[in-house]
């Protein structure tokens, strides 16, 4: 399917997704939001695909929301449209999502990223929540997600000066969780997708689920939680593959 301001590419299992308003650093307007949205539907609904990377251009991942469009908007209609409920379908995406970012990643742009399972950074990279400073705070998870990511004093630092942060910066605070050079980013972006589409789906897609919860209950239910789903597994054919795999010393070959 084509879109508007995205592209979208499958590449051996996996599904590829450009932001692509490059005249205004992929600015986030109601459009790219809505190609985003209805690309995720594609290529979850698509079984052939087991990994998606999203990304941007060399300059920008994305700059923010789009403040052109945004400048008009008032309180009764911000509320009652809740325009920002429909960025979180990226947040509940249940395959894995690797962003893979060059530029800056500002704004609802270092919110996107962060929505994504892990991120991969090109030594371009910048990160910030510069809201502040157009006189409004991050709307789209920004002030909860950078928190659990690099911890309350720079999170609440960034957020209050807008200031941004390099990539080194954000590997060292374990906002990403490696810089690349920005040549390959794309490349080694999309061979670690491919290696995780290579996995079964089924136990990708829970073990995502389950490294979330962490972030959402305490850690006696979070193991719980692990473990009934560990348990199943062993109700997987994927699981007497892997095995199997393992002791023929040949590779796995997983369910499609
Ligand atoms: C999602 C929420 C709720 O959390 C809210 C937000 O995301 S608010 C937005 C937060 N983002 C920002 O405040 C970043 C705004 N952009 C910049 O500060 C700069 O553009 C820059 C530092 C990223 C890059 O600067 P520079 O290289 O000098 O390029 P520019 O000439 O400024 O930009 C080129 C072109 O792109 C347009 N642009 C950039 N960002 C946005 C944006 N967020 N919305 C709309 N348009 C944007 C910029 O206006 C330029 O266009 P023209 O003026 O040339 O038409």
């Amino acid at each position: 399917m084509a879109y508007e301001t995205i592209l979208v590419e499958r590449h051996d299992r996996v599904g590829l997704i450009r932001l692509n308003r490059p005249q205004a650093l992929n600015a986030l307007n109601r459009q790219l939001i809505t190609d985003l949205n209805a690309a995720l539907d594609e290529l979850e609904q698509d079984r052939s695909i087991g990994c998606l990377v999203l990304t941007g251009s060399e300059k920008a991942f994305a700059a923010g929301a789009d403040i052109k469009e945004m400048q008009g908007f008032t309180y009764p209609g911000t509320y009652l449209d809740d325009f920002i409920t429909s960025w979180e379908r990226l947040s509940r995406t249940r395959k894995p999502v690797i962003a893979a970012v060059a530029g800056f990643a500002l704004g609802g742009g270092c919110e996107l990223a962060m929505m994504c399972d892990f991120i991969l950074a090109a030594d371009t990279a910048k990160f910030g929540q510069p809201e502040i400073k157009l006189g409004v705070m991050p709307g789209s998870g920004g002030t909860q997600r950078l928190t659990r990511f690099v911890g309350k004093s720079k999170a609440m630092e960034m957020c209050l000066t807008g200031r941004m942060m390099d990539a080194v910066e954000a590997e060292r605070s374990g906002l990403v969780s490696r810089i690349i050079p920005a040549a390959e980013l794309l490349d080694e972006a999309l061979k670690v997708a491919k290696a995780i589409a290579d996995m079964s789906l089924t136990v990708a897609m829970q073990t995502k689920e389950s490294v979330n919860r962490s972030y959402e209950t305490t850690l006696a239910e979070g193991i719980r939680f692990e473990r009934r789903v560990f348990q199943a597994q062993f109700a997987l054919a994927d699981q007497k593959e892997g095995m199997a795999a393992f002791i023929g010393k040949r590779p796995a070959n997983f369910e499609r």
